[in-house]
């Protein structure tokens, strides 16, 4: 595996200083990269800078300082190379859905005859469930049908690398889970790399090989990546058959619930911010036989 695929080097955001307030510095040195064909999900409390550090790579915002390198070239705006789902659909109201999907994929292979930019986009469109409404525009979608748009268009430029920005966040649980699946066997089928915003852990272990842990703001850092050490091969139904998985689950929840918050507090520690430690279930204290409480919960948001 090509494991530098993306890398991210010192970065900050800093927002100037407004109404006689201090500059706001949202995050601050962070490292990381991530291999080809590697699912990495990103989680912190709401303000810690995630979807920051997403419009980053998406070359859609600038950092303060620091340099993101994907492919082995610098991100300098928005590229094809990079397909983005954001939280809101982001779709163009005045066109259809198939319209929606097209304008992406003629944009990727201007050669493509018409037939074939029809029946690629076509499969996305099915892929999502949104067969019979090829036609439709966004007014008359609901939000979560919106959104299922806004994943096909993504998904069909088939990119070098998938930016998700809580992507299934409006969907119900049954389409959430389908879609959940699709993604698992596309990247499975084409090795597709994948940066994700999530609150859900459930989601983040279900779907990731590692898991970006991020402190508090302001001022947030990495505190940790989480290595997600459960078969790749894993599905919604067997995924918490797994011994590892309520080992990883506790550690993840105990993060969110006080270790973000006593870490965002704490001066840095004296780890070198360039290597953020990296996690496995056997370093992990938290014991799921002495916790078997976080056994029973259902599935777990925080914001
Ligand atoms: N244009 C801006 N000017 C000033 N501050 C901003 C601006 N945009 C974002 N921020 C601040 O930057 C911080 C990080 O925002 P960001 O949306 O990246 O956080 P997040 O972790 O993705 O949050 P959430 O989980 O709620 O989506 C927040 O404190 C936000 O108020």
């Amino acid at each position: 595996m090509q494991t530098d695929f993306l890398k991210v080097e010192a970065l900050s955001r800093v927002y100037p200083a407004s109404r006689g307030q201090a500059p706001l510095v949202v995050f601050e040195n962070i490292h990381f990269s991530i291999g080809k064909g590697e699912f990495v999900c990103i989680i912190g409390h709401s303000g810690c800078g995630k979807s920051t550090i997403l419009n980053v790579l998406a070359g859609l915002d600038e950092p303060s300082a620091g340099v993101v390198i994907m492919d082995g070239r610098e991100v300098a705006g928005p590229s094809l190379d990079r397909g983005v789902v954001f939280q809101g659909h982001a779709l163009m109201p005045w066109l259809s859905v198939m319209k929606n999907i097209e304008f992406a994929v003629k944009s990727r292979w201007p050669d493509w005859p018409k037939d074939k930019v029809r029946s690629h986009c076509q499969q996305f469109i099915d892929l999502v469930g949104l067969t019979g409404a090829e036609h439709k525009k966004p007014s008359e979608l609901s939000g979560g049908m919106k959104q299922r748009v806004g994943i096909a268009r993504a998904f069909s430029i088939q990119p070098k690398m998938l930016l998700l920005d809580e992507p299934f966040g409006a969907l119900d649980a049954l389409t959430r889970g389908v879609i959940q699946d699709e993604l698992l066997k596309i990247c499975a089928s084409t090795g597709q790399t994948v940066f994700m915003i999530t609150h859900d852990v459930d989601e983040a272990m279900l779907l990731s090989d590692k898991i970006i842990l991020m402190t508090n703001g302001p001022r947030a850092r990495i505190a940790e990546i989480v290595v997600n050490t459960l078969p790749r091969n894993r599905t919604r139904n067997d995924v918490h058959k797994d011994p590892q998985y309520y080992r990883i689950r506790n550690h993840l929840v105990d993060f969110l619930v006080s270790r973000s918050r006593e870490m965002a507090q704490a001066p840095a520690a004296d780890s070198d911010p360039r290597h953020p430690p990296e996690v496995r279930p056997g370093e992990m204290d938290d014991d799921p036989i002495a916790t078997p409480r976080v056994q029973k919960q259902p599935a777990m948001h925080l914001v």
